[in-house]
């Protein structure tokens, strides 16, 4: 058995079946085939794709296709009734798996807050949008007593349809429904996972069985769901995959021992490390905008880039997740991870191809490419209690799941570096921040100066006023657009900014899809490029370890700031030491 590049034909197919042919000799190997799976149709539309297909001929003589966009891990000793004999040429029917697989999938801690609040209703959504497999079955499992009744009804109370579609979604809800299951077991029971085993089995009925099992627990369980979970509930003949939600450890250290355990059950190509952050709309389009425009590209650089700021803020505290949140704080749970990643994609150079391993290697290159962050150029903040309008929003350390005398900053702000050609001196700043004024998230990029700028003494002497800005607004009211100067209308000569504005609800009538929806999709369909490889996580946790535990070393107490506030002072003196000003208080 061994793997050949053979080419398949296909017409285009805008359903689930056709036919093609190959000269293959092998019943694994990777395939230049043209078609058009209705399950990939919003990624690979028709266009000419290279899959890898696993062929498998079932006992029964049926040839049963697994499309996987990368190598898959199914181990080839399963594929032995699969070869096909050599030099022939084969023809058979090939239909997506229809009456043949089905994918499984599992919410392990499905009683908790994120099960209820974005993986079911992003599995609904998926359902509603006719992207998950014809045959498929969703499992809860958690230590709560529930029946499948009592799951079924706390999912429902988080369901909602697509605004912009709503044609019987109450049918379509009853239907997801009945696909969903609950199973009761331990985390650390490999007997209980045996049962959810037996269980899947009879859903399976049969069918060649992929297995998802998605970890929305705590992190001080992981090791313990997984180790049983693929001992005791692992697919017998297709693939398993786990997606393990953050916090991926609280240090370097930490998060090697957790990718140490992970690997002791599971591959690499197995654990798809979420971050739901590259699962949003806008940060999805940050490469198209970047490489697929000419006037973005060119001037990517410190040539022509002053500075870059990733800012996220909300408007409302920990309430309810303080015990979590005071063992990790902003800067593990924000910036670390979201902004980083973000980072990483602003600022890669330009990939081989868009293949998950080309574009995951650009991203490390570029996090090795940074310099450690350096505690003069961090600062941190605490929400205090304030009164507005006769309402009193309580301070951090008010809630009782936090200590009195906690030190763990909900707001940050930091200006890091890359060492690298392209951006050398370029100062790229963050701000992250818990019960601020507002909710959003953005990226915004600050161009230098026009030289020899003919229209100087029309703007005065704020230098600001002056420069282009690039402003990506990844949340709320998602858009893109560029500050620009433009001569006010009239026989004068006086100027003033206005915005180029894609405003996304305006150019478009489509809702757009919540993060969870795309990464479960890429999950169950193997596409790993939005998930974190172990080399990332290692590169983005030694940017921040040191300047972690010199934060804890030191005791440093983070400046309050009142809740609603646009936070701590200081932000502004670092920022300033850049000469750099915030673009969102502009
Ligand atoms: N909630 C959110 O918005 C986000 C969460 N995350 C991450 O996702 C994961 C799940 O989050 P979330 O749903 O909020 O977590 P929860 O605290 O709600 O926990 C999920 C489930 O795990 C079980 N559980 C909770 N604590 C323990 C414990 N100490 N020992 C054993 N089981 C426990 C409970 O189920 P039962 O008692 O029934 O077994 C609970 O319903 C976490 O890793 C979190 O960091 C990431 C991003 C956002
Ligand atoms: O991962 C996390 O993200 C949420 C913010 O996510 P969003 O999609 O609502 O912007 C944050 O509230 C939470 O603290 C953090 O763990």
């Amino acid at each position: 058995m061994y793997q050949d590049m053979v080419t398949l034909y296909s017409s285009p197919s805008t359903n689930c079946s056709g036919a093609f042919s190959s000269y293959s000799n092998s019943s694994i190997g990777f395939y230049n085939y043209h078609y058009n799976f209705p399950i990939s149709s919003r990624k690979f539309g028709s266009h000419k794709i290279y899959l890898q297909i696993n062929a498998v001929r079932m006992q029964d003589g049926a040839v049963v296709a697994q499309p996987s966009k990368t190598q898959d891990e199914t181990p080839l000793k399963k594929l032995k009734d699969g070869i096909l004999s050599k030099e022939q040429k084969h023809t058979f029917d090939f239909d997506c798996n229809k009456d043949k697989s089905t994918v499984s999938i599992t919410v392990v801690g499905a009683s908790g807050d994120l099960a209820k609040k974005k993986i079911f209703p992003a599995l609904f959504a998926l359902y509603y949008e006719g992207c998950l497999p014809e045959h498929f079955t969703i499992f809860g499992y958690a230590r709560s007593k529930m029946t499948d009744d009592e799951l079924r009804n706390m999912v429902s109370k988080t369901l909602t349809c697509r605004i912009d579609k709503r044609e019987n979604c109450g049918e379509k809800m009853e239907q997801f429904l009945e696909r969903c299951f609950y199973h009761s077991g331990q985390y650390d029971s490999q007997e209980h996972f045996a049962e959810l085993d037996k269980k899947l089995k009879e859903h399976e009925a049969g069918r060649f069985s992929n297995r998802l099992f998605y970890l929305s627990i705590p992190p001080n369980i992981f090791i313990n769901a997984v180790r049983c979970a693929s001992l005791s509930a692992s697919s017998a003949h297709g693939w398993t995959r786990v997606i393990v939600e953050k916090p991926f450890g609280r240090d370097s250290e930490s998060s090697a021992a957790l990718t140490g355990a992970l690997k002791q059950y599971l591959k690499e190509d197995q654990i798809f490390r979420i971050d739901h952050y590259l699962g949003k709309e806008l940060v999805e389009n940050l490469s198209v905008l970047r490489f697929s425009n000419l006037i973005f590209e060119p001037l990517w650089s410190r040539q022509y880039i002053r500075n870059v700021q990733f800012i996220f803020s909300e408007d409302f505290g920990t309430e309810g997740r303080g015990g979590y949140f005071d063992h990790y704080g902003i800067i593990r749970d924000i910036m670390q991870n979201h902004l980083l990643q973000i980072l990483a994609l602003f600022a890669m150079e330009t990939p081989v191809s868009l293949d998950a391993e080309d574009i995951r290697n650009e991203k490390v290159k570029v996090l090795r490419s940074m310099r450690p962050l350096q505690l003069d150029d961090v600062i941190v903040g605490q929400y205090k209690s304030h009164t507005k309008g006769g309402v009193n929003y309580p301070g951090y350390t008010d809630d009782k799941t936090v200590p009195k005398d906690s030190l763990t900053p909900t707001f940050a702000a930091a200006a890091l570096f890359i060492d690298n050609a392209r951006w050398d001196g370029v100062p790229f700043l963050m701000k992250a921040g818990k019960a601020l004024h507002t909710r959003s998230a953005e990226i915004r990029v600050q161009f230098r100066h026009v030289p020899g700028n003919l229209y100087n003494k029309n703007f005065g002497s704020d230098l600001d006023q002056a420069t282009n800005e690039l402003v990506i607004r990844v949340q709320p009211d998602e858009a893109i657009y560029l500050k620009i100067n433009n001569k006010v209308p009239g026989l004068g000569m006086r100027l003033d900014r206005s915005n180029l504005n894609l405003l996304y609800s305006a150019r478009y009538a489509k809702e757009i899809p919540d993060a969870y929806e795309r990464l479960l999709l890429d999950a169950i369909e193997g596409e790993r490029r939005l998930f974190i490889r172990s080399d990332e996580l290692d590169a983005a946790w030694s940017l921040f370890t040191p300047v972690l535990k010199e934060l804890e070393h030191k005791k440093i107490v983070p400046e309050s700031y009142p809740y609603g506030s646009r936070g701590p002072i200081g932000a502004h003196y670092l920022a300033a030491r850049y000469k750099v000003r915030w673009g969102d208080l502009a």
